[in-house]
């Protein structure tokens, strides 16, 4: 099975990294496009995959083309594709926003949507993968065996795409960005960086695998930890007096909105 990756961008780059460590396709059989040069030096370097600028000749030879442009940059790069693609290609797209139907262009092209994350390039990724109209089965199956390769990959609607690029999509940017509070909160407090990041990062890590092992919902390990009158009390109740809440609510909606509405450009 040969696989060319339409854009040799970041996220690209977690998804290759993650299928050739873990034998999934071999490198010979991968071929990444890109209009910079360096980006491809790269990925050549890094894991000895084919490589080329030409989009076309790279589709040509591919039977799974996975569409990892930025979506804005997709109806430029789209009709010299679909001209080359071989007649039982099957096409992957990670664009957020994109249909599968815009993608099909009234055609009768196998079409599977994924919506990955970065934390792909450690295998610790999460994929929401669906069917466009004329993917069958063993369609989706390939899409799950590649993203499996790098985490966790759940099949689900294509309406529901929006709300799971929302969701884990984007989701480590909203990590990234707690995490970026917490460490600046520590060092105004005076603890050495060096010791915050260790300690912050086990704390992120720590506190998703007791969720996922114990089984138990957030709310519940929360209360765990907030004793009465104690200091996690004094802090969530600061979150609360600022809408912290109603804030991650309204972010992931804005997401959600903004996957909407990538949908026309
Ligand atoms: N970065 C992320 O966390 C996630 C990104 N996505 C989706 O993945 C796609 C790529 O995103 P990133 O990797 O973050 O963007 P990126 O900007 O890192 O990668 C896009 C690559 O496409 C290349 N490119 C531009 N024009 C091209 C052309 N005509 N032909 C071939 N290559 C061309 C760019 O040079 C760049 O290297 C987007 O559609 C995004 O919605 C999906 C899930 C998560
Ligand atoms: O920000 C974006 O549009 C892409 C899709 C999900 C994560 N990054």
């Amino acid at each position: 099975m040969k696989i060319t990756f339409i854009g040799a961008g970041n996220m690209a780059e977690a998804i290759v990294a993650g299928i050739i460590k873990q034998n999934v396709v071999e490198a010979a059989d991968v071929c990444v496009t890109d209009i910079n040069e360096e980006r491809l030096d790269h990925f050549t370097e890094q894991y000895g995959v084919g490589r080329t600028t030409d989009n076309a000749a790279a589709v040509a030879q591919a039977d799974v083309i996975v569409l990892s442009v930025k979506p804005q940059i997709f109806p430029d790069v789209w009709p010299e594709i679909e001209r080359a693609l071989k007649s039982d290609a099957l096409v992957i797209s990670i664009m957020a926003g994109i249909p599968s139907a815009k993608i099909a262009n009234g055609k009768p092209i196998r079409v599977v949507r994924v919506m990955p994350n970065t934390p792909a390039l450690v295998g610790e990724g999460a994929a929401g993968i669906a069917a466009g109209e004329f993917a069958v089965e063993a369609d989706v199956e390939i899409a799950c065996n590649l993203l499996g390769a790098v985490g966790v990959a759940v099949v689900v609607d294509e309406k529901e795409i929006d709300a799971v690029t929302a969701l884990s999509g984007s989701g480590p940017a909203y990590v990234f960005y707690l995490l970026e509070s917490m460490l600046e909160a520590a060092e105004q407090m005076g603890l050495e960086k060096g010791v915050s990041r260790e300690l912050a990062l086990s704390t992120v890590i720590g506190a998703a695998k007791l969720m996922r092992e114990s089984g138990e919902e957030a709310a519940g390990l929360r209360a765990k930890v907030t004793s009465k009158g104690g200091t996690t009390h004094a802090a969530i109740s600061t979150l609360e007096e600022h809408g912290v809440k109603d804030a991650v609510v309204a972010a992931l909606k804005a997401a959600q909105t903004r996957s909407i509405e990538l949908a026309n450009g």
